[in-house]
């Protein structure tokens, strides 16, 4: 039999067989009969299919929708890969698929990692620009409002971690507040800072960290990564219970005291915002104010609506100094002025600053600013002195700029001097914030700055501003590396310090090398004690000199207190007893020396504390970061020597300790006013009365203090055996130095005066260093800074 006969056989019985079987079947017997029951039963399958498919599917999209919100990097990637893998695979790449996966993975990296980065930052930049909030340059250009988002202009009513409904019933996003103090949406500052590209601040271009702040920004710390330090910050419940009751009587006391706090007279939300105070308060504080106001007998007469001033008499611009706590001396004096806008209307200011103020949120301006900027604009040597924080850079910053007019490439025109590095940067800073939107050339001297001048002679006629320490500064001008005669504004900020004696000698030669003809000169400082006072006299042409508020005191707006130790190891009790109370952070500690610092680091950092240190033996870049790191809240108590002291603006710091008491009136008023800035926090003292009564001490031991510090004991938890111990190890290791030394001299007597040449220089230093001394000592002793002429007598009687 043929293989065919077999299969059609084989076939025809299993036919057969089926058709048996079908037959014995009733059920089979029936559908053969009737075939639409055959389709009836398909229907109804196909209908559960369908269900089961659209719940897959719906399943389906909950998961990618969950994956989605949990993960998106990975989705975006699996995604893309099936975009685009699947089509192609479909149409016909089997052949080269390898080669075509490998070069879509690189394609896909690039695309995800750079081609979609850029793409949606575009897209953001489009998005705000055609909002007009800010420019193609990346800088707000509306006038940026508490509550508003300051990326996308609308309201920002949510809070952080909070999704709100605003009025409307609208959906918010949350709202993030840096802290710097701006207020974002969610979203739009995510996509601002995409992947980290601009993790700065649109608003001020400070930069802030916005990856680690993404759910709590600002000085609103991480609470999650610094869990363990929180247990140690927050304040328990029964101090919590105090400070709540201290709140209401504050805000009790407040009512009385508000025009005293509120020396930026800004807006009644402000001091809201400070008290954190009730509606119903706010408008008893309200009534009362305006009750005062009018008490005083309609001195707002003066004042329109905007706050411009209209004086005509002499009689109403004492009574508007008055109110502002402003007084003046000298010749001649210009009027001050009320409002902003005034700037642009009567003193045809350019409008880029006016601009440029109004983008930053400086919406009236501080009793300094009132009167030293007419008086800068005006070309007068101006000694100017007001608290802490009320805002003395932008008053000396906008006359500047103002004269300059514009980019010139003449050399420098404007000089500011720091005593500090950190003061300098945070100027510069300042200053790069005016000017948006002209090209100046602004110079912050350092190191790398100074050798590329020295290089390129003809780089410095490009520059409109410098800012510098004077210590470098003076290098530059020895190495001739620096040209200042076109200098027209010298500024020294935070003068009484760079008038004393350890500056004295090198703030002379910067003077001198101002050999311009129509230098203006003017200082700024928190304090000037007298003695400052008549020597600056001597140096200045017809000096106006502005004081605002008390002469040498600290600001009204800080609440000070006492605390009792008893002995120097009783600080360290104290201070890890506040801690155990609650403390808010940032906290500042101010201690004598840098050895102090390193000690009481070393104490604090074994307690798990958030803490770190800043002396001038720091590097630059450590102090760099560490001041950043400050700001952006992830230190949160900084141990610092006087370098910190002075000038440096931390908007947030709770809290100032003064671990060792400074040794001058001055330094204290210096350390406590990095608090309480910009007319923040609460007045108040808790000095004990019988302290307030103590005589004064005597010139002679004020004067001692100052030369030489307090010696005190280290500041340490450690047995006196191992201290002692501790001493015997480096006592051995200085003997040891010392011998080496020795030893070293007496091999290069023998020979030749290689060593012996290092000695002599080392010697010649300490010379030198005597010479200033002694030099210092005269020109404290004659009041008076000696020409150059007189200098170089000096040094050759010498
Ligand atoms: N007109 C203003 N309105 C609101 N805030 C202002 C105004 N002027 C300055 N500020 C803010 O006040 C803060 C303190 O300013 P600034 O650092 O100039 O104070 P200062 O008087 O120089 O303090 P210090 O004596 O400590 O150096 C800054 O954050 C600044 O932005």
């Amino acid at each position: 039999m043929s293989e065919e006969t077999i299969n059609a056989l084989n076939t025809t019985s299993s036919t057969e067989n089926e058709a048996d079987l079908q037959l014995s079947n009733p059920e089979a017997e029936d559908t053969i009969l009737d075939p639409s029951k055959e389709f009836e039963k398909q229907d109804s399958q196909h209908g559960t299919m369908a269900l089961i498919l659209l719940a897959a599917l719906f399943g389906f999209q909950l998961l990618i929708l969950y994956w989605k919100s949990k993960h998106y990097r990975s989705f975006q990637a699996v995604t893309l890969f099936g975009l685009w893998l699947i089509p192609m695979y479909l149409f016909g790449l089997q052949a080269h698929f390898w080669r075509f996966l490998s070069i879509w993975v690189l394609y896909s990296i690039a695309n995800s990692w750079v081609l979609s980065r850029d793409f949606v930052e575009i897209c953001t930049d489009r998005m705000a620009s055609t909002l007009g909030y800010y420019n193609k340059d990346g800088f707000p250009r509306k006038h940026l409002r508490a509550n508003i988002c300051a990326i996308c202009g609308v309201a920002a009513t949510g809070t952080s971690n909070n999704t709100n409904n605003n009025e409307n019933g609208d959906q918010n996003h949350r709202v993030f507040q840096l802290a710097c103090r701006h207020v974002f949406h969610d979203d739009c500052i995510r996509g601002w800072c995409l992947i980290g590209k601009k993790d700065i601040c649109p608003y001020c271009k400070e930069k802030v960290d916005l990856k680690e702040f993404k759910t709590n920004p600002g000085a609103k710390f991480n609470k999650n990564r610094f869990n363990e330090d929180i247990t140690l910050f927050e304040p328990s419940n029964k101090s919590r219970r105090i400070n709540e009751t201290a709140v209401d009587n504050k805000s009790n006391t407040q009512l009385g005291l508000i025009q005293e706090i509120d020396f930026f007279h800004n807006s009644k939300s402000a001091i809201n915002e400070t008290l954190g105070i009730t509606k119903s308060k706010t408008k008893e504080i309200t009534e009362n104010l305006e009750k005062g106001q009018e008490e005083e007998g309609g001195i707002n007469n003066q004042e329109n609506g905007n706050g411009q001033v209209d004086f005509n008499s002499m009689d109403d611009v004492k009574m508007f100094r008055k109110r502002h706590r402003i007084r003046v001396y000298g010749t001649d004096i210009p009027n001050p002025f009320g409002s902003f806008d005034e700037l642009e209307s009567k003193y045809e200011f350019q409008s880029y600053i006016c601009k440029n103020l109004k983008n930053f949120s400086y919406i009236k301006p501080t009793s300094i600013q009132m009167q030293a900027i007419p008086i800068m604009i005006h070309g007068r040597d101006l000694m100017a002195m007001a608290p802490t924080g009320s805002g003395k850079t932008l008053a000396y910053i906008l006359p500047i700029l103002y004269d300059l007019k514009g980019p010139e490439k003449m050399g420098y025109r404007s000089l500011i001097i720091s005593p500090t590095r950190e003061l300098a940067q945070q100027i510069y800073r300042e200053i790069k914030k005016m000017s948006i939107g002209k090209k100046f050339k602004i110079c912050m001297l350092t190191k790398a700055t100074a050798a590329t001048q020295a290089q390129a002679p003809q780089l410095r006629e490009k520059f409109d501003i410098l800012i510098s320490t004077p210590l470098r500064l003076v290098h530059a001008i020895q190495e001739e590396n620096i040209e200042l005669k076109n200098v027209r504004h010298l500024i020294l900020d935070e003068a009484d310090k760079l008038l004393e004696l350890g500056f004295l000698e090198q703030t002379d030669e910067i003077f001198a090398a101002c050999s311009n003809m129509k230098l203006q000169k003017s200082l700024f400082s928190a304090t000037l004690p007298s003695g400052v006072e008549a020597l600056a006299n001597n140096f200045m042409k017809d000096p106006i000199r502005v004081i605002v508020g008390l002469r040498n005191a600290a600001t009204e707006t800080i609440k000070q207190k006492l605390i009792y130790v008893g002995q120097e190891e009783g600080k360290l009790i104290a201070i890890r007893q506040l801690i155990q109370e609650g403390l808010k952070p940032p906290v500042l500690i101010f201690v004598q020396s840098i050895e102090r610092a390193k000690e009481l680091f070393h104490e604090l950092i074994y307690d798990g504390i958030n803490v770190d240190v800043i002396h001038s033996e720091r590097t630059k870049a450590q102090r760099d970061s560490i001041v950043l790191k400050f700001r952006q809240g992830k230190i949160w108590v900084l141990i610092a020597t006087e370098l910190m002291a002075r000038g440096m603006d931390f908007k947030g710091v709770n809290l100032v300790i003064n671990y060792d008491f400074p040794q001058s009136v001055q330094s204290y008023i210096h350390r406590i006013g990095r608090t309480g800035r910009a007319g923040r926090s609460e007045s108040g003292c808790e000095v004990p009365e019988w302290m307030l009564q103590l005589k004064n001490p005597s010139k002679v031991s004020k004067q001692q203090l100052r030369k030489k510090p307090i010696e005190r004991k280290t500041i340490s938890t450690r047995s006196t055996y191992d201290l002692k111990k501790m001493e015997h190890k480096k006592e051995i290791i200085e003997a040891s130095k010392k011998r080496k030394a020795r030893k070293l001299a007496s091999a290069a007597n023998k020979y030749g005066d290689k060593g012996g040449g290092e000695a002599d220089k080392k010697e010649d230093k300490g010379l030198i260093k005597t010479d200033d001394k002694t030099k210092n000592n005269k020109l404290e002793s004659s009041k008076s800074l000696p020409s150059n002429k007189r200098r170089k007598r000096i040094s050759e009687k010498d």
